[in-house]
């Protein structure tokens, strides 16, 4: 599947805020999105799933125009940078309602065995956001938006999330945008930075000092 993001142009209160976006997303490929606070990233990912309307954009998956809002499709799930699982639900029905396996969660991440019939809001807003990227990247949508998924979350586990997150891109088309660059780097097939309201595609990881998202010495 492959999933092309084009045109988009969005404006809040008359200000421009994304202009000339274009992104590629396919199957088997993670894209990792990068960019300064504010440059529009969230906005981006809520542009692709439906839930922010822009002036001008289009979605097209194997050439063809998307004209609902995609998660009207059951083709996408989106982990937002908020928490979005209800306080007052128990971990285990959250995993059910996703239709994900709280066994295989378990073997991954093992201290998490006795919260199964905690609910939410016991949870530490790290624990949170482990199940909640858990969720959706092994729920059944075939594309899978994550905002920032290494935040909140302790090295060790941040290792296994991307070990996880590689593992699903078989079955699945991935974006990631994230500030920890390091981890989002390494875990991207493709990277794109937004700057001043649109995408460039990132051939050589200088460009990303090049374009000032990163200082000069960086990456050396
Ligand atoms: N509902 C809104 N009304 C007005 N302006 C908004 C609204 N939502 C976002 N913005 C503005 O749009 C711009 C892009 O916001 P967005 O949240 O997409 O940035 P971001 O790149 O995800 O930033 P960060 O990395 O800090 O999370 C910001 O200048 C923000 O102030």
């Amino acid at each position: 599947m492959i999933i092309e993001i084009d045109n988009v142009e969005l404006y809040f209160n008359n200000k421009l805020i994304l202009n000339g976006v274009y992104l590629k997303v396919e199957t088997g490929k993670i894209t990792g999105i990068l960019g300064s606070n504010g440059c529009g990233k969230s906005c981006l990912l809520n542009i692709v799933f439906g839930n922010l309307r822009a002036k001008y954009s289009l979605v097209r998956i194997n050439n063809t125009p998307i004209l609902k809002p995609l998660y009207q499709t059951k083709l996408i799930s989106y982990l937002p940078q908020h928490h979005f699982v209800p306080n007052k639900i128990k971990i285990k029905t959250a995993f059910n309602l996703f239709q994900v396996d709280w066994d295989t969660f378990v073997n991954v991440f093992e201290t998490f065995i006795p919260f199964k019939n905690l609910y939410f809001n016991k949870l530490s807003g790290g624990e949170r956001r482990i199940i909640e990227i858990y969720l959706i990247l092994k729920c059944s949508g075939k594309i899978a938006l994550l905002d920032e998924p290494f935040s909140l979350v302790a090295p060790l586990y941040i290792e296994r999330i991307k070990a996880l997150i590689e593992g699903e891109k078989q079955n699945k088309a991935i974006i990631i945008t994230d500030h920890m660059y390091r981890h989002l780097i390494s875990v991207s097939d493709t990277i794109y930075l937004l700057k001043n309201g649109s995408t460039k595609l990132i051939n050589d990881l200088k460009e990303l000092e090049d374009y000032k998202y990163l200082s000069i010495g960086t990456l050396d």
